[in-house]
C-alpha cells in the first residue's frame, strides 16, 4: 500500500514559466516506490516540462522538488552540481528519439552511461552484457545504431538508462515513434523491468492505450494543470473531466452508441444504469437477479470489455423498466451488489445530441 515512507518523488506547488508562457501551473504530486505513473495529455499540455523538473533538466520557476529523499529545488535554490550529477544517475530517462551515439557500438552506447562509475573495465563489460540480456539484445553488442530497428534502438536506450541501477525511470514519449506492435513490446518490457527490478516508472504519453496497458496510476494534464488523477481503473471507468473522457474514448464511444438508439429520452418508468465488474464479480448476473427478485425487466444497450493493466473490466449499460416500487427495489439492489453501478442521466438517450455533463452520473454503489 502507498504511504508517506515510500514516496520517491514529491512536487510541491511547482510552476514553470517561459517568459509569459506558463507551461506548468502549481503542480503537486507524489510518486510512490515501485509504481508506474502515467502522465497523459495532448501536445503542449506541459507533460515534458513537468517531468523534466524531476531531474532538473528543467529548473522550475517556483515550488519545491524532492527526489529520493533529497530536496533538489526549493523556491529558487538548486542543489550543488555535484549532488545533482549523482542524483541523475539514480533517475534514468528515455526519450522518443532514443538519443544514441551513432558512431559508437551498442555496447559502447551503454558503457557510456558508466563512464563516471568506479567499475573496472572488465566489470563494465560484464554489466553491459547483463544489461543487454535484460533488454533481450545479447546478439547486438557489436552492432551500430543504424543497423537496429526503432524498437531495438529504444531497448538500447532503456539498457543505457538502467546502467547505474536507477530507482526511477522517466519515459518521455518513448513509444511515440514506434509502430503499434513494437510499442506493445516496449511497454511490456518497461512493465517487466518495473516488476523485476522494482524501478519506479513515470510514463509520459499522449496514447491512452499505453497508459491502459501498464500504468497503476494516471495524471491527466491540460494547459499546464493537473486536471485529473487517480488509480487507472477509477480514472478510465469514471472520468470526471471532459478532456479525460475524450482520452479514455470509452465514455464518448458509449455516449455515441446510446445516442444512436434515438430513444428520445427515458420514460417515467425507466432508468439507465452503468454496471462495471471485474473477474472477481463477473458471476453476479444483475439483469437476471433484477428479474427474478422484483420482476424488473432490463435491456442491454451497450457492452464492452477493456483490459486495464492486465485486468479484465466489463461494462454494461442497461435500461431498467418497472413501476415506482420496482425501480426503487432495483436501485437499492444494484447498490448492494459487489459490482459498481451508476445511474446515468437521461440526457444520454435524449434526442438532442448534447452529451452528458459532469453531473450526469449518480453513483448508487
Ligand atoms: N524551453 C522552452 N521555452 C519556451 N517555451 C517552452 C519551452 N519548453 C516548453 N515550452 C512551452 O511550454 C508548453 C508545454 O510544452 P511541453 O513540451 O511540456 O508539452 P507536452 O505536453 O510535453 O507536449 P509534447 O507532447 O508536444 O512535447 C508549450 O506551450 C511549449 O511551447
Amino acid at each position: 500500500m502507498n504511504n508517506e515512507s515510500d514516496v520517491v518523488i514529491e512536487l510541491d506547488h511547482v510552476r514553470v514559466s517561459f517568459g509569459d508562457t506558463t507551461a506548468v501551473h502549481d503542480a503537486s504530486l507524489k510518486l510512490h516506490k515501485g509504481e508506474i505513473l502515467g502522465v497523459i495529455g495532448f501536445s503542449g499540455a506541459g507533460k515534458s516540462t513537468l517531468v523534466r523538473t524531476l531531474n532538473l533538466l528543467q529548473t522550475p520557476s517556483a515550488g519545491r522538488v524532492r527526489v529520493l529523499e533529497k530536496t533538489i529545488f526549493d523556491d529558487g535554490t538548486v542543489i550543488k552540481p555535484r549532488e545533482l550529477r549523482a542524483l541523475r544517475r539514480r533517475v534514468g530517462m528515455i526519450f522518443q528519439g532514443f538519443n544514441l551515439l551513432n558512431q559508437s557500438s551498442i555496447a559502447d552506447n551503454i558503457a557510456f552511461a558508466l563512464r563516471h562509475s568506479e567499475l573496472s573495465e572488465s566489470d563494465i563489460e560484464q554489466r553491459v552484457r547483463h544489461l543487454l540480456e535484460l533488454v533481450h539484445l545479447e546478439e547486438y553488442a557489436n552492432a551500430y545504431p543504424a543497423q537496429l530497428s526503432g524498437g531495438q534502438k529504444q531497448r538500447v536506450a532503456i539498457a543505457r538508462a538502467l546502467a547505474n541501477n536507477p530507482e526511477v525511470l522517466l519515459s518521455d514519449e518513448s513509444t511515440s515513434a514506434l509502430d503499434p506492435q513494437t510499442t506493445i513490446q516496449i511497454l511490456d518490457l518497461l512493465k517487466d523491468l518495473n516488476r523485476r527490478l522494482g524501478v519506479t516508472v513515470v510514463l509520459i504519453t499522449h496514447e491512452m492505450d499505453a497508459v491502459k496497458r501498464i500504468c497503476d496510476r494516471i495524471i491527466v494534464m491540460e494547459h499546464g494543470e493537473l486536471v485529473e488523477r487517480g488509480a487507472l481503473r477509477d480514472v478510465v471507468l469514471h472520468p470526471r473531466q471532459a478532456m479525460t473522457r475524450e482520452f479514455v474514448g470509452g465514455s464518448s464511444e458509449t455516449e455515441r452508441s446510446l445516442a444512436a438508439y434515438h430513444l428520445g429520452g427515458l420514460k417515467p418508468n425507466q432508468r439507465l444504469f452503468q454496471l462495471t465488474y471485474g473477474v472477481d464479480n463477473v458471476d453476479q448476473s444483475a439483469t437476471l437477479e433484477l428479474y427474478r427478485r422484483f420482476g424488473v425487466e432490463s435491456s442491454i444497450l451497450y457492452g464492452s470489455v477493456d483490459v486495464l493493466n492486465g485486468e479484465l473490466i466489463g461494462t454494461l449499460i442497461i435500461l431498467v423498466t418497472g413501476d415506482a416500487q420496482q425501480l426503487k427495489q432495483a436501485t437499492d439492489y444494484l447498490a448492494s451488489m459487489d459490482i459498481d453501478a451508476q445511474q446515468l442521466d437521461s440526457s444520454l438517450v435524449s434526442s438532442d445530441d448534447e452529451g452528458a455533463d459532469d453531473s450526469s452520473e449518480e453513483r448508487v454503489a
